[in-house]
């Protein structure tokens, strides 16, 4: 038995860009430096940390820079989905690491961090391909919507109240190629960030061929599979939101502390939960407490995070 807890810290992609209308590299940085802050402090208690996080609106922002380069000079060739998903996971990771490896430095911390590029296997018959509900990218009004949908043919649907975003498959996580290569480090008590946006999708193609598929997985979803094949004990989500809530954005909205699955199961039924952004997480947090008795999802923001973790705010999905 292990002393110390193994945990999965999910971060979003959009927790990350704190604020909408800075989508600045310096921005993030900052974000990630205030976010290295609780992990660090789950490190020097002592418990073995992997950090998943995502990535939709910074992928979505470095496929519009090709797109824009290849539409103003055609020397500039279009770099394809899966690419941009692995720039997205070198840009997330480089800020998380050096933010952490910052915080373990100051605080004497004894042990390393780094970002493994990983490949998530997907099925290429997975229905997520035929209907797109994975925003990425920046928020639109509903005309710039309707006219990126016009002139680019681009799927675009409103995002939980927050404008219109571009919408991409999002198939199913099947296998994490790096499990072996993450546990070990995971193992040898080195700090790891891992699947980020969800896993670069591919394609097994046999005999050892893997092939990148244009898709963004769900670094939720992603997260339940690194927990299982982890043996994680504790996931936590951090994400824009200091509480799930039911009736969410309107009059009679009701936040929540603690969800029994039972409850989840029932508000999902009802419908509470939006796709692309609260539903996941909640459908994760049910693969996980499912996966093994005691086993706990706290869902909280980046900023609350000590508190959430302290079991002073946030909420916890619970088995019964
Ligand atoms: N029932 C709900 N309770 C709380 N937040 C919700 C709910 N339904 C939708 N949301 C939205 O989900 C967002 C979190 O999802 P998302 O932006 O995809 O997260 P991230 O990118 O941080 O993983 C919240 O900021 C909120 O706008
Ligand atoms: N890949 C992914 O789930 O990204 P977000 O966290 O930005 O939605």
């Amino acid at each position: 038995m292990r002393d110390k807890k193994r945990i999965v810290i999910a971060l979003g992609g959009n927790a990350l860009q704190a604020d909408p209308n800075d989508t600045t590299a310096k921005a993030q940085l900052k974000t990630a430096k205030e976010t290295a802050k609780p992990i660090a402090d789950l490190i020097e208690e002592g418990n073995e940390v992997i950090i998943v996080h995502g990535n939709g609106p910074q992928v979505g922002q470095i496929v519009a820079a090709y797109e824009t380069a290849a539409a103003t000079d055609k020397k500039n060739e279009m770099m394809p989905f899966p690419e941009c998903g692995a720039m997205s996971q070198g840009y997330i990771g480089y800020h998380l690491q050096q933010s952490i490896r910052e915080e373990m430095v100051k605080r004497g911390i004894k042990k390393e961090v780094a970002t493994v590029v990983t490949q998530v296997v997907v099925d290429e018959k997975d229905p997520g391909f035929q209907n797109p509900t994975k925003p990425v990218g920046s928020f639109y009004s509903k005309e710039e919507a309707e006219k990126m949908e016009k002139e680019k043919g681009f799927v675009m649907k409103e995002d939980s109240g927050r404008g219109y975003r571009r919408m991409v498959a999002s198939p199913e996580p099947l296998d994490v190629v790096e499990a072996n290569l993450i546990k070990s480090l995971v193992d040898q008590n080195h700090v790891v960030i891992a699947g980020g946006g969800g896993g670069i999708p591919v394609v097994d193609k046999g005999n050892g061929v893997l092939e990148g598929v244009p898709a963004v997985v769900d670094k939720d979803f992603i997260s339940a599979k690194m927990a299982e094949l982890m043996d994680v004990d504790l996931l936590i989500i951090l994400t824009a939101v200091e509480k799930v809530a039911i009736h969410f954005g309107k009059p009679n909205q009701k936040e929540l502390t603690r969800l029994t699955k039972e409850e989840v199961y029932q508000y999902i039924e009802e419908g509470h939960f939006a796709p692309g952004s609260m539903l996941p997480k909640m459908k994760t947090a049910l693969r996980f407490v499912e996966s093994a008795p005691g086993r706990e999802t706290l869902i909280t923001s980046l900023e609350k995070a000590k508190e959430g973790i302290e079991g002073k705010t946030g909420t916890t999905i619970v088995s019964t």
